[in-house]
């Protein structure tokens, strides 16, 4: 890693800063072990930005992500602001900042360890092999289309659009084209266009795409039937690509396959180098506060930071390796232990990888 990188941090709410802490004993490890400096800057962002700022996404949030080269997230929201109008609920600042950063591509790998074969809620032997990655197009289709309410004769009525033109399926699907041509070469287009009109752009689009990609092997599988398969056959997937929606429901089943949504990291990418990482879970207000979240996907997320954004392989392999060890020495957290009376919490869980970690 040639030049400083800076680093923009937000921990949220909930148990979002609790896990970013873990992640930033790992930037400090790194610093350590590579002789590097980042550069990290905190802001708020979510609900405790509406407290203290009266917004999810302050202006100042808004501009040190965009002058940095990578985004931290922790987690946004919780039952304190489901309340608020819906222009501000922590989710807004969420939606906002992946659409002002133009980050259309959300990467959720699901990664299996061995060791926590017996922590899933599928047999050893059918996960024999999964290894997956969820490529969900993060900037539009129903989340970001027009909704509204209205009165009519049935009481009133409320309306959420779910729009795609073609160029936003065509770079979605490029991405994942190019994903899948650098593991097994397999892509799984998921979709419903057996009922939906984007659906079907969708397909045709992907048609369109993958002929540019013939060494990549395609198939097309309808959401219900491939949120079926995810649990039947799960190691014949290599890179699912997908729609919004589908790409997030589809993520957190798809997190179970790895024991637990405490796993499972992501990268968000747009057409530039900047990129924002944050673990698939949320907020978890029932475990907020306790110490006991499991960091390791936002410890992975780091990696991914460093393999994606700063194209540094080897110090993405370092955590990596670090969090293997940790597990294959049998430490757990509660939500991937099996005797929950021996699971460490979420700081000793970061000090063990960060223990881990060597070049
Ligand atoms: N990216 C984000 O910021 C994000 C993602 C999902 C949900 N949310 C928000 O978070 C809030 C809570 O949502 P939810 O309860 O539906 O989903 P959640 O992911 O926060 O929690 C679902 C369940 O998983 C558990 N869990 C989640 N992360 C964990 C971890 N690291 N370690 C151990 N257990 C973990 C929780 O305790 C809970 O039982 C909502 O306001 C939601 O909108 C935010
Ligand atoms: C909190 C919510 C808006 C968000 C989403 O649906 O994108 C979350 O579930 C996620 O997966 O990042
Ligand atoms: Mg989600």
């Amino acid at each position: 890693m040639a030049e400083t990188k800076r680093i923009a941090i937000l921990g949220g709410d909930g148990i979002g800063p609790e896990v970013v802490a873990e992640a930033e004993k790992v930037l400090k490890k790194t610093e350590e072990l590579f002789g590097v400096q980042f550069e990290t800057e905190h802001a708020l962002f979510g609900g405790v930005a509406i407290d203290q700022k009266g917004t999810p996404l302050p202006e100042e949030t808004l501009e040190l992500c965009k002058s940095a080269d990578a985004v931290l997230l922790g987690a946004v929201g919780g039952p304190k602001w489901d309340n608020n109008p819906k222009e501000l609920r922590p989710e807004t600042g969420l939606l906002g900042i992946r659409k002002q950063l133009g980050l259309f591509s959300n990467i959720r790998p699901a990664v299996i360890f061995d060791c926590l074969k017996e922590a899933s809620t599928l047999k050893p032997e059918v996960l024999e092999g999964t290894d997956l990655i969820v490529v969900r197009e993060l900037t539009g289709g129903i989340y970001f289309g027009e909704k509204f309410r209205r009165d009519t004769e049935n009481g009133q009525e409320a309306v959420d659009t779910c729009a795609y033109n073609e160029k936003e399926v065509e770079r979605i699907v490029r991405q994942a084209c190019e994903v899948a041509r650098k593991r097994r070469k397999k892509l799984t287009s998921v979709d419903k266009a057996n009922v939906l009109e984007t659906s079907r752009l969708w397909r045709e689009t992907v048609n369109r795409i993958a002929a540019d990609y013939q060494d990549v092997e395609l198939e097309h599988v309808l959401v219900d039937n491939c949120a079926m398969q995810l649990l039947r056959r799960p190691a014949s997937f290599d890179v699912i690509v997908t729609e919004n929606m589908f790409g997030d429901i589809l993520s957190d089943e798809a997190a179970m396959l790895t024991g637990s949504i405490g796993m499972l990291a992501s990268a968000s990418l747009g057409e530039g180098s900047l990129g924002l990482y944050e673990p698939v879970h949320g907020s978890a207000p029932d475990i907020a506060g306790q110490g006991v979240a499991n960091p390791i996907a936002t410890i992975l997320s780091v990696a991914l930071m460093y393999k994606l954004s700063f194209n540094w392989q080897e110090a993405g392999d370092v955590i990596e390796n670090a969090v293997k060890k940790v597990l294959d020495a049998g430490h757990r957290t509660a939500d991937i232990a099996v005797d929950k009376s021996k699971a460490v919490g979420t700081s000793k869980m970061g000090d063990l990888i960060v223990e881990a970690m060597v070049r």
